[in-house]
């Protein structure tokens, strides 16, 4: 039997997550890439940009001009109390985002997050009026043993929160073993992966699970990212090292 494809037309996000690299000094890129986004080509991509939470507040700020828009790495499940260290999602939102990472691999892996935890922080980022970047992927054993699909359906059920405000949830596809690697999957296999994504979503949430973002993440450069982004239901990307350099990024962006 054909399996059935569930197409969709979405504004493509292109976000690039910092992660602990940026001081200050960084927003000098920032600045390049508002030049670089003011005058040229207007954007066909929502153009979001994760700093360090240091710097958060001024990325919010300095992009505002040229539509660049700000999201947190990743909050705290509650609203405040004492959990030192930690970031709430009304605390990014107060100081100007509108996007947040939850369950990026690297949390995942290096902090023993969990699907359960992953969702009650994309709930507490939905309740603060944040949007949420829910990142699921699988390992390079898990994509050898044949468990990608199943590894990456179990992570979607449990860590996507059955919001009535569902539309503001992004999925990230990023598969671990492609991150800072300068590997990437296939463009079957991205494409094979991204409309078993849409479909889970579509036979979860119906018509809204249709207009979700799936974005790819993992590798992305200036090199792969005009093919990898017309790949159907890859409706943007999560960018990493690329994002780092305001012409790297520019040029991710301009690839949409
Ligand atoms: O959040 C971004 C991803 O981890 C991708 O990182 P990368 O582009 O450096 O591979």
């Amino acid at each position: 039997m054909q399996e059935q494809r569930v197409t969709t037309t979405i504004t493509p996000l292109i976000a690039g997550n910092w992660k602990m690299n940026g001081l200050r000094g960084s927003l000098e890129e920032l600045t390049t890439l508002a030049g670089m986004l003011t005058t040229g080509e207007a954007p066909r991509a929502l153009v979001v940009i994760c700093p360090p939470a240091t710097i958060l507040a001024a990325v919010a700020r300095q992009g505002a001009s040229a539509g660049i828009l700000a999201g947190g790495q990743d909050c705290h499940a509650v609203a405040s109390g004492a959990h030192t260290g930690d970031v709430s999602a009304s605390m990014l939102a107060d100081a100007g985002a509108q996007y947040v990472i939850v369950g990026h691999s690297e949390r995942r892996a290096n902090h023993g997050e969990t699907d359960d935890q992953v969702r009650a922080k994309a709930e507490a980022a939905i309740g603060s009026g944040l949007k949420p970047i829910i990142c699921v992927g699988e390992t390079e054993a898990q994509r050898d043993g044949g468990t990608a699909d199943s590894v990456v359906a179990a992570q979607l059920a449990a860590s996507i929160p059955d919001a009535a405000e569902l539309h503001q949830v992004i999925i990230a596809y990023e598969p671990i073993w492609a991150i800072g690697t300068g590997r990437t999957p296939s463009n079957d296999d991205i494409a094979q992966m991204h409309n078993s994504i849409r479909r889970q979503l579509v036979d979860r949430f119906g018509d809204k699970g249709a207009s979700i973002h799936i974005l790819y993440g993992g590798s992305l450069k200036p090199q792969n990212a005009r093919e990898i982004l017309q790949i159907e239901n890859v409706n943007g990307g999560l960018v990493g090292g690329a994002s780092l350099l305001a012409k790297d990024f520019y040029t991710i962006i301009s690839a949409v």
